[in-house]
């Protein structure tokens, strides 16, 4: 058994991995970190713990405060030149999100082609992979919410406000909404042009669910691709130790 935790900058996700499959899945806000005492207290006790952070040392700290007698023996997944198959093209490769590095594993474990690799959170991440299982580079951009949310913020008459997404908006709200998906989608849609056609594009992340509409793009969703390759690595580990 398996419980992977996947702690990103707006949310810290989790999931026990047994018999091939979920059995539990939860998410909490980032910000109330200090909430995963009480959630790890229900995790149990013989799993083995795979965790990937972006989110900084304090939430690192809390991380390992909720696992206890437990945070010696998690597995943290580090970025590096080579892992579960994914072979990394980044400089320095440490450098990567770990997150961004478990989608890649996530996403080899089920695609033996090239293919694009999007996790829209927070930041929006446009990972390329190709057949051999190298990553070959990607983008980072800031996520449809904090898009939307720097807009309000950097502007005075710009409006936090949910509007409809339109081919040619015609009012403030929509033009925003719209602009952040289309700024989005065009990014994913370029650097797709570097793949072979026809090859599939992984998405996932919270948002998720609002960027998929909008690709015109071979698009196969996958609700937690972070926390597959987490226990894709987990699960190596464990092969190898
Ligand atoms: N239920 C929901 N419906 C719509 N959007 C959501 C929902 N939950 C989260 N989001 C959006 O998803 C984003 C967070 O997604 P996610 O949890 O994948 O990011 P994260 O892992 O915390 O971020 P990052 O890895 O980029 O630091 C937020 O910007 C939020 O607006
Ligand atoms: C880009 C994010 C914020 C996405 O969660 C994360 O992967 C991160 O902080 N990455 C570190 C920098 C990098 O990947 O180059
Ligand atoms: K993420």
């Amino acid at each position: 058994m398996i419980v992977a935790i996947d702690a990103g900058n707006s949310r810290i996700k989790w999931g026990i991995w047994a018999d091939g499959g979920w059995g539990g899945m939860g998410a909490l806000e980032t910000a109330d970190a200090a909430g995963l005492v009480a959630v790890a207290s229900g995790w149990p006790a013989d799993a083995r713990i795979a965790v990937c952070n972006v989110a900084g040392e304090g939430v690192a700290a809390a991380l390992r405060a909720a696992l206890g007698a437990r945070a010696d023996a998690a597995r943290w997944l580090r970025p590096g030149l080579r892992q579960c198959g994914v072979e990394s093209r980044y400089l320095p490769p440490e450098r990567l999100g770990a997150d961004r590095w478990a989608a890649l594993i996530g996403a080899r474990a089920r695609v033996s082609s090239a293919c694009l690799v999007v996790c829209a959170g927070t930041a929006t991440t446009i990972d390329v992979l190709d057949a051999d299982g190298v990553f070959q580079g990607g983008l980072i951009v800031p996520g449809v919410d904090l898009m939307r949310r720097s807009l309000a913020g950097a502007t005075a008459l710009l409006p936090y406000a949910d509007g409809e997404f339109a081919d040619l908006p015609r009012c403030t709200q929509d033009a925003i909404a719209s602009g952040c998906l289309h700024a989005q989608a065009g990014a994913v849609e370029r650097l797709y042009r570097q793949l072979p056609a026809g090859s599939p594009c992984l998405l996932s992340g919270g948002s998720a669910p609002a960027l998929a509409a909008h690709l015109a793009l071979p698009v196969r969703r996958i609700d937690n691709l972070v926390l597959e390759g987490l226990a894709r690595f987990a699960v190596t580990e464990g092969a190898t130790a």
